[in-house]
């Protein structure tokens, strides 16, 4: 057996055609264009390229830039009264600060100023919190992509199992939070789980955020389960994720590639993040 393979790419491109459909409705109705400001300090390649695509679909799905970059020895205090004026700026309605940050500074402190209605990361205390508690807030992009993927494709959550592999603030815990308020039985494990493929092969759906290449083998999924792999690695063949994909795909029922699976997603998310936080500011229901 096969598994299905979960297309993340065209999954995205639906929700970033929704997404600029909801931006031309707002603008009809006599809203302002939403405007997202990605905030990237020094010159990591890497980063470069992700806010690079993150400025490129956001003006494509009608949106304003308002890119910011800064020298890699920038002081805290720099930062910190940058964020404060996009904070005040009402043609900024969502801000993102690409992450990581430089060794010097302290990324907490800073992701602490930027107000929780323009947080389009889902990071801050306030949002984390009110995930937690199951109220409405904005969504970390990856666990939310996650939990469009799932949607898509008619993956059962009530009652499931599912285990999250990584407990990072950023994927992990929101991840777990979601899969929870959907009703299933969730199981985080990490780098100190004892027998780490036992605790994965209960799951009926088993998201891997651990940052580690090939952690998960064939061993270590259950025959038919999904397979969420949110690793990205990036070697001198290529992209590659967490997961052992070409001896998982023989296991798994469905399963997400690398590139091309939970990637797109993220900043499909981190679009309709920046509408919804657009159209709450704009005193409009979202
Ligand atoms: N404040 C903050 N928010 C983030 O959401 C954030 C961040 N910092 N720092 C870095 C990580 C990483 N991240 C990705 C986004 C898109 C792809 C993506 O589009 N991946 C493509 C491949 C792109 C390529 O070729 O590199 C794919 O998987 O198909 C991957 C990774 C967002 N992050």
């Amino acid at each position: 057996m096969t598994a299905r393979v979960i297309d993340g790419t065209a999954v995205a491109r639906r929700v970033r055609e929704d997404v600029a459909r909801g931006v031309e409705k707002l603008l009809a109705e006599g809203g302002t264009a939403p405007g997202l400001a990605t905030v990237l300090i020094g010159e990591d390649p890497a980063s470069e390229v992700y806010v690079r695509n993150k400025r490129r679909l956001c003006v494509a799905a009608g949106m304003a830039d308002h890119h910011r970059h800064l020298p890699g020895d920038v002081d805290q205090a720099t930062v910190a009264a940058l964020l404060d004026e996009l904070a005040a700026d009402p043609a900024v309605s969502g801000i993102l600060l690409q992450l990581p940050t430089p060794e010097h500074l302290d990324s907490e402190a800073l992701i602490a100023r930027i107000p929780a209605e323009k947080d389009v990361d889902g990071l801050t205390t306030a949002n984390a919190g009110l995930l937690a508690q199951g109220r409405p807030g904005l969504r970390p992009c990856t666990p939310a992509g996650v939990m469009t993927l799932l949607e898509e494709y008619d993956v059962a959550l009530s009652g499931a199992e599912a285990v999250v592999v990584g407990r990072s603030v950023l994927v992990g815990k929101p991840m777990a939070q979601l899969l929870l308020a959907q009703n299933a039985t969730v199981t985080i494990a990490h780098s100190r789980t004892r027998d780490l493929a036992e605790v994965c092969r209960r799951a009926d759906v088993l998201v891997v955020a651990a940052g580690i290449p090939g952690l998960v083998g064939a061993d270590a999924v259950k025959p038919g389960a999904t397979v969420i792999d949110v690793g990205i690695h990036r070697g001198e063949d290529g992209l590659h994720g967490d997961v052992e994909y070409d001896a998982v795909a023989e296991v798994a029922g469905a399963i997400t590639p690398v590139p091309g699976g939970v990637g797109p997603m993220t900043i499909a998310m981190l679009l309709a993040n920046t509408l919804t936080a657009a159209t709450v500011q704009q005193g409009r229901a979202s």
